[in-house]
């Protein structure tokens, strides 16, 4: 289908599946904020000229949160976890990455993530999202698959500590010779992968994640690897719902450490529009039209929580 959604309709779709809540993001609404450094390595240098691999220690603000826009969802939700960073460069430079434990989109386009909420979109009457219009939608949309596939196994971390997160999207990595090349990236756990088991999915609270978060980080830093892997031609550029082949080239540029943790209310989290295209010189964006879309959709929703809607 022709895209025609606007971030307008699409923030107000978002609306009619979870609610307005005053105030708040209208995805990833329940989240908790962390604070920490990024220390990049020359490993990156022939891809990028970006500060953030100049070896410096670079100050993060990271907020870890749910997908979907409900602020009490429970913690067992099978829904996805985030992490999003936004990095404090020197000349008062900032970066983001707003990534996801799941590797892939539902959506090549802005208009099936529309479609898809439109179709989840309880009715009237019953409060229930009609089942045949899900149905429909499925039909319809043949992006929405690979994602449907993965999730039909999927079970969420244990903690926020213990999860990877994806970049989602493919990314130009521009070096000092103006060269470019595609990349994706994932932030890989120096703790372990842990996921829950449907047994634990049944007895944990529904809130667990920011506990174990803060607790964690009580008993020191926790670490995640930035992998980077290097596309070849032929490889996916502009949508997001498709994997590389697993044997992609793979290079480490750097390590996270978070210091510490806290609610999201008493944080600096809270208050950031982690907008993916805030980049620095040297990573720019692909012509992805998820990734083009999300940041005037995330101005939307910024717009409306910072002025009290
Ligand atoms: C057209 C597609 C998408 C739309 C419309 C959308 C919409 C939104 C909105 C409205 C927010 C809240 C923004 C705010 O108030 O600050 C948000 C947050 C977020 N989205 Fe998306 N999103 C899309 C695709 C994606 C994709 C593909 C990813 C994969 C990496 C992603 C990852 C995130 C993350 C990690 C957050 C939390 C940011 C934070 O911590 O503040 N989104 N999204």
């Amino acid at each position: 289908a022709e895209q025609s959604v606007t971030p307008a309709q699409m923030i107000s779709a978002f609306e009619s599946v979870f609610g307005a809540h005053k105030g708040e993001r209208r995805n990833h609404t329940k989240g908790s904020c962390a604070t920490g450094e990024f220390v990049g390595l020359a490993a990156a240098k022939p891809y990028t000229r970006a500060a953030l691999f100049s070896g410096e220690k670079i100050p993060v603000i990271a907020r870890f949160s749910l997908g979907g826009g409900t602020p009490n969802a429970p913690d067992t939700a099978k829904s996805a976890r985030s992490m999003s960073l936004q990095f404090h460069l020197p000349e008062n430079k900032l970066h983001h990455m707003a990534m996801l434990n799941i590797p892939m989109s539902g959506a090549a386009t802005p208009q099936t993530f529309f479609d898809e909420l439109v179709a989840k979109t309880p009715n009237a009457t019953t409060g229930q999202p009609d089942p045949k219009k899900i149905k429909a939608f499925k039909a319809t949309h043949p992006d929405s698959q690979p994602l449907a596939d993965y999730l039909t196994t999927y079970l969420p971390p244990s903690s926020f500590a213990n999860s990877r997160y994806f970049g989602v999207h493919t990314f130009k990595f521009i070096n000092n010779e103006d060269e470019t090349s595609l990349v994706r990236w994932r932030f890989e756990p120096q703790d372990g992968v842990q996921d829950l088991t449907e047994a634990e999915l049944k007895q944990l609270p529904d809130n667990f994640l920011e506990q174990r978060l803060i607790a964690r980080l009580e008993q020191g830093p926790v670490r995640w690897d930035m992998i980077l892997s290097l596309g070849k031609d032929g490889d996916p550029e502009t949508n997001s719902t498709l994997l590389w082949p697993s044997d992609r080239e793979e290079v480490t540029v750097g390590t996270l450490t978070l210091n510490a943790a806290t609610s999201q209310e008493e944080g600096a989290c809270e208050k950031i529009n982690f907008d993916p295209l805030v980049m620095v010189d040297g990573i720019a964006p692909t012509d992805d039209p998820v990734l083009l879309f999300r940041s005037p959709a995330y101005a939307v929703s910024f717009g409306k929580r910072l002025s009290g809607q």
